[in-house]
């Protein structure tokens, strides 16, 4: 065997010094100061690009939530290219921070991406916190019951013709149901029969699909550095641009064919046609705020009854009681929304959809206004807040086996709503940012729910050699999470009550 020289001994010993001299470095300016005064714990970064490398690709939450396990506190702290990022992840500091301290944690980072190259800054979800977000916020509170009993039981109603119809475009039915009621609420139009292209209802897709892809604040490496959408060949623009058109229908069209309409005289009466009648109303801000609430009317509810969908598939036992809650409440018709509160089965399983799969596990990010602390623990002002909504939907200590979808964790032994066991208000966000749809959002998901139990059997597909189908309940998304594409069988409990549907 040849022996080694000595000059490739000395060239091995002193690459084993270099390499140990780098590892000290790093190890060095990895180190970061913590303790009181100091930002709250997290991983160490690197010089300049900090953090970059440590945000997580796929399912960051159940990452951050580790996080928290890993360093002892719950909040935790990244810096990206200067940029300081604070991860929340327990309902206590949620309610601390987002709640009773609300007037600092309720601004939005500035996210270029989505406000400036997708042009979603119309949109009350993206703007700052200020007197503008909070005129345009006030005109969707003050319209939003233009959502009425009447415009959500006709699109259910609908909803479960076309699942009778084609039941295995269920998902295709499910998106119509979201934007036909919200356009017709919206503005008094009508989207096309489900399954037909819609131009309406691909605009809002398109506008959905930006939030959900960008809305994550640093997806994009321009929401760190803004001027790079100067820059004439990054790959982003291109997606961006198709993104903008659809924004630009959205924020536009719909108005222009309300005013139209008035004028003509031939009309529905919608929350658009009230406020075109009012000649106070700034039509800028009335345009945009009629835009947000059609485009967001189009956007969750169509995740949450998906994800009832997989879970009737995957827990057929529950969705048996479920039915037989229903059938002995009201034996004869659908339900309507006067019979949810003898209906504390299927308030559960709602809670639980929330819960168990939230369609925005980060709720939308938060800014932070003013410096602050928390737990001794310095926050400066500017710093982007996540708040990490399901962590704190999969809190074990609040919600046992948090992976498994149990409706009746949130009910007493004698089947009454549990008031002992917290509602998961995660859901629908915090403070003074907390969805404006949620009313509108629970009572459409009841009737659809609760029709889909009366009429409907969920059952797994069945392949064609008789094997059974089971979706493995995955999902996908970003800012807003959706069930992955899955088969299954959606057929009427019996002939008597497809009638029902007449
Ligand atoms: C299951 C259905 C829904 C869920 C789970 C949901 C959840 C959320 C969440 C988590 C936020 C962010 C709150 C925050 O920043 O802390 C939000 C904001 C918002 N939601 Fe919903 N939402 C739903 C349905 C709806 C519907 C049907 C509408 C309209 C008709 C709507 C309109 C809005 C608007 C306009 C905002 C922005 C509020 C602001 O920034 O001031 N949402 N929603």
């Amino acid at each position: 065997m040849p022996q080694p020289s000595k000059l490739s001994l000395e060239l091995a010993a002193s690459l084993a010094a270099a390499a140990a001299a780098v590892a000290v470095f790093i190890k060095l300016v990895r180190r970061r100061k913590s303790g009181p005064g100091c930002p709250p714990p997290g991983p160490a970064g690197f010089p300049i690009v900090g953090n970059l490398f440590d945000l997580p690709v796929n399912d960051p939450w159940r990452i951050y939530q580790a996080w928290s396990a890993q360093y002892g506190s719950d909040v935790v702290h990244m810096r990206v290219f200067g940029t300081h990022m604070l991860v929340i992840n327990s309902a206590k500091a949620a309610s601390e921070l987002l709640g009773r301290r609300s007037a600092k944690y309720s601004d939005r980072p500035h996210m270029p991406m989505i406000q400036d190259t997708i042009g979603l800054s119309w949109h009350f979800a993206f703007m700052p916190y200020g007197d503008l977000w909070r005129q345009h916020r006030r005109l969707f509170v003050q319209h939003a019951h233009a959502f009425d009993n009447q415009n959500q039981t006709k699109w259910t109603k609908i909803f479960l013709q076309n699942l009778l119809s084609t039941p295995d475009d269920f998902m295709e039915h499910i998106q119509h149901l979201a934007s036909g009621a919200s356009l017709e609420a919206t503005f008094g139009l009508q989207v096309q029969p489900s399954g037909q292209p819609d131009p309406f209802i691909g605009a809002a897709k398109l506008v959905v699909q930006s939030i959900v892809e960008a809305g994550i604040f640093g997806t994009y490496l321009v929401d760190f550095f803004p001027w790079l959408r100067r820059l004439p060949f990054f790959s982003f623009k291109k997606q961006a641009a198709i993104w903008r058109a659809a924004s630009d229908v959205a924020a536009h069209v719909p108005w222009d064919l309300t005013k139209k309409a008035m004028e003509s005289g031939d009309f529905l009466p919608s929350a658009a046609s009230v406020v075109l009648s009012d000649n106070e109303a700034d039509e800028t801000v009335s345009r945009q705020v009629m835009a947000a609430m059609f485009a967001n009317g189009s956007a969750a509810t169509v995740s949450a009854i998906a994800t009832f969908i997989l879970a009737m598939v995957l827990y057929p036992d529950i969705q048996r009681a479920a039915q037989a809650e229903i059938d002995k409440v009201v034996p004869e018709r659908l339900p309507d929304l006067t019979d949810e509160h003898n209906l504390p089965y299927l308030t559960a399983i709602i809670r639980e959809i929330g819960r168990w799969n939230p369609v925005a596990p980060f709720a939308f990010p938060h800014a932070l206004s003013a410096d602050d602390s928390y737990n001794g623990y310095h926050l400066k002002a500017g710093t982007v807040v996540i708040p990490n909504s399901w962590a704190i939907l999969h809190d074990p200590t609040v919600y046992p086996d948090p992976e498994k979808f149990d409706p009746s964790r949130f009910l007493t032994s004698d089947g009454r709503i549990n008031t002992l066991v917290k509602d998961p208000e995660a859901v629908w966000g915090y403070g003074r940012r907390v969805c404006p749809g949620r009313k509108v959002a629970t009572s459409e998901m009841f009737l659809a729910l609760a029709g889909i139990l009366k009429v409907f059997d969920i059952r797994p597909a069945v392949s064609e050699k008789g094997e059974i189908l089971l979706p493995a309940g995955d999902y996908e998304g970003g800012l807003l999470r959706y069930p992955k594409p899955f088969k299954c069988s959606i057929r009427p409990r019996s002939t008597k009550l497809a009638v029902l549907l007449q």
